[in-house]
């Protein structure tokens, strides 16, 4: 299929992975993307902070890029057990991760602060990827569209282009339950994900917009195949390579 849009496919290893079996699912990762050659496509993965490093040094030179689940807005300072995008960008990350609908439950993070994440990254050479997306409640009150709306306008920051930032949405109902929306569902929250951003930034027909949520080998073509979506966010099935590949694939 012809595409405008560069498809990028990121796993998102969140907290998984000691160093033996992070390094060699990063390792079959490089060799997956190595031996397919692809050359219209983007392979990401974003292991945990301890492993950043290692997989940077690990899938270099394949190809794969690296990213990071998480940063703080600040470039340093007393925030212990905090890690900045600068030290990301020191590990060999290119992307990271930021709003994640578990950070924002876990954690508290607001528009505001998923905002200021995103400037973070900008400043340390990272590409952020925000994530939005509804709660089951909000979804069944018919609230969706509004949702994704207020958390654009909230979280992406003025002077986002195509080329500097990513949106991932993520249904926060539809994350590790092995339930998605619809096809169509898929494709009418990213049009107006679209939209939302024509408005904010006046280019939205470039942007990268990722679908997240119980993507697996065996539903990724369907899923990439929605309108308007350019990749996905991938947690349980990046964790094993094959299944990962066999989505990096069918992009
Ligand atoms: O949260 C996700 C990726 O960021 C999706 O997780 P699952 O693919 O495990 O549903």
């Amino acid at each position: 299929m012809a595409r405008t849009r560069r498809p990028l496919i990121a796993g998102n290893w969140k907290m998984n992975g000691l160093r033996a079996d992070g390094l060699a699912l990063a390792k079959g990762v490089a060799d997956g993307v190595k031996q397919a050659g692809w050359s219209d496509r983007d392979v990401l993965v974003c292991p945990p902070a301890t492993l950043v490093l290692a997989v940077a040094e690990a899938v270099k030179g394949s190809g794969v890029l690296v990213g990071g689940e998480n940063c703080h807005a600040k470039a340093n300072g007393a925030h212990t057990g905090e890690i900045a995008a600068e030290m990301l960008h020191d590990c060999g990350a290119t992307y990271v991760i930021v709003g994640h609908s578990e950070r924002r439950a876990d954690c508290g993070e607001t528009d505001a602060i998923v905002r200021a994440k995103a400037e973070a990254a900008w400043r340390a050479g990272l590409v952020p990827i925000v994530c939005i997306g509804e709660t089951l409640a909000e979804r069944e009150a018919g609230k969706t569209l509004s949702v994704l709306e207020t958390q654009l306008k909230g979280s992406v920051p003025a002077g986002s282009t195509a080329a500097n930032l990513v949106v991932a949405y993520e249904p926060v109902w539809a994350i590790g339950t092995g339930k998605t929306p619809t096809t169509p569902e898929v494709a009418a929250a990213h049009a107006h994900i679209r939209k939302v951003l024509g408005g904010l930034t006046g280019e939205a027909a470039q942007f990268r917009l990722l679908y997240g949520g119980s993507v697996k080998g065996s539903n990724a073509a369907e899923l990439l195949a929605a309108g308007d979506v350019d990749g996905a966010l991938v947690g349980g099935a990046s964790l094993k390579a094959d299944e990962f590949l066999a989505i990096a694939k069918a992009a």
